[in-house]
């Protein structure tokens, strides 16, 4: 039994075709949620897990699928990698969902539409995004080649090229496709073993898990055989995770009591470790796993975990009830609106943001603020090593927008 060895990420914007293309690669439609059936975009991060394979058999040279038997020749295909995909919702309103799935890719795959003019709001925010959190490994897809004519693909495929340039996906493959169609599929997960290499885990350091789902197994749809508490779902960064281990979760659990607010970490055990729909003794860092854990249900349903961390007690960063940040901010406004090309400028005391912190989401009030150095005091406390990177967003109009990122100081 194995498990996935690393994860990749779908960005892009809204309606390009990234659950669509999860779907090509994983025979999984990662949207089921019942808002998002009657709304038609996606509203959490999707996840699926697929086996990258190879047919070194067959004619055809290059021939790459996801099937067990070749589409080509028949032959039996050989396993190249088990990969996790994380499909991320491109609606604008839906960037802090957007950030926290970026959290936990290792690559990814930007969906950009050949049938609409490049690049989108989203397209460029998505990009920014991966380049805060420091995304290297990334291929652009050109999707819906269907939909348009060989010229307009040319044309569309320049104004991507036009787009990336100076970005960190600048020397990126951009690859033609229909993931409706499963044109070039094979073409992609060639580029997917080529450009995204799995990551070289620390398997000696103390396990240290970042949540992303946290539900409650007796909710329709979610029921795990033989599990009777709590679930955690994520990725694993370091270390591993046996079966019965003990597991500590930061910032954990509110405790109000006499009119004050305190968070107290959680301990539990581990019951039971799954990838996909395999039950494991052991876990290793790659692919997205869930945790069964010993915690009531309660404590963990509705995603009420999630962006906290999960690891070997005693070992895990401090949590932090205010941050003081280096900051990193963009000149612009980024996406494409009437505040377009308006300046970022400074920010100020007493302004809200929003910030993003591996998987968690926080707003917070700035207390102090000078134009490198600015001191949040957060509204939910986050988990997190001095030095890790924060995606900042500032309230214009009716939406947070990214604004650049900011590094936490010791
Ligand atoms: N013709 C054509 N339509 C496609 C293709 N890929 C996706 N679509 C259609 O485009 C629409 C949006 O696709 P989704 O996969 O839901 O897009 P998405 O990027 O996941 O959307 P959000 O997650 O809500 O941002 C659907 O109606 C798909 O059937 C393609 O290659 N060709």
């Amino acid at each position: 039994m194995s498990q996935p060895c690393v994860n990749i990420g779908l960005v892009g914007h809204v309606d390009h075709g990234k659950t669509t293309l999860v779907r090509a690669l994983s025979g999984i439609w990662t949207d089921r949620h019942s808002e998002e059936m009657k709304r038609g975009i996606s509203i959490r991060l999707g996840y699926a897990d697929a086996t990258l394979r190879e047919c070194s058999d067959c004619p055809v040279p290059n021939c790459y699928t996801v099937e067990n038997t070749c589409p080509e020749c028949d032959s039996e295909t050989t396993e190249l990698r088990k990969i996790s995909f994380v499909d991320s919702p491109g609606h604008e309103t839906l960037m802090a969902t957007m950030l926290s799935g970026a959290a936990i890719m290792d690559g990814a795959v930007l969906v950009i539409a050949a049938n609409e003019k490049c690049p989108q709001p989203q397209t460029k925010e998505h990009l920014m995004a991966l380049n805060i959190i420091g995304i290297k490994n990334i291929i652009i897809v050109q999707n819906k080649i269907d939909l348009v004519t060989r010229d307009k693909m040319v044309e569309h495929y320049h104004q991507i090229k036009d787009f990336v340039a100076g970005t960190v996906a600048e020397d990126a493959p951009v690859i033609p496709i229909s993931a409706q169609q499963n044109i070039n599929i094979d073409v992609l997960i060639k580029a997917m073993e080529d450009i995204i290499p799995t990551p070289v885990y620390k398997l000696d350091k103390p396990a240290r898990m970042f949540i992303a789902r946290s539900f409650d197994i007796n909710k329709p749809g979610y029921s795990i055989d033989k599990i009777s508490g709590g679930v955690i779902g994520g990725t694993l960064k370091d270390g591993k995770l046996n079966s019965g281990d003990e597991l500590e979760i930061r910032p954990g659990r509110k405790v109000e009591s006499e009119g004050s607010v305190k968070w107290e970490p959680i301990t539990t055990n581990v019951s039971m470790l799954l990838a996909g729909t395999e039950r494991l003794e052991e876990v290793t860092p790659g692919g997205l796993i869930a945790v069964g854990t010993t915690l009531d249900p309660s404590l963990t349903k509705s995603d009420s975990l999630t962006g906290q961390v999960a690891g070997e007690p005693g070992n895990l960063p401090p949590t932090h009830h205010s941050l003081k940040l280096e900051l990193h901010l963009f000149d612009k406004i980024v996406g494409v609106t009437e505040e377009t090309n308006a300046d970022i400028g400074n920010i100020k005391t007493s302004e809200p943001l929003m910030l993003n912190v591996g998987t968690a989401t926080t707003v917070g009030i700035v207390t102090s603020a000078r134009s490198d150095v600015a001191e949040v005091k957060l509204k939910r406390p986050v988990c997190a090593e001095a030095g890790s990177m924060v995606a900042i967003s500032r309230r214009i109009g009716s939406r947070w927008r990214l604004i650049g990122a900011g590094a936490i100081k010791p």
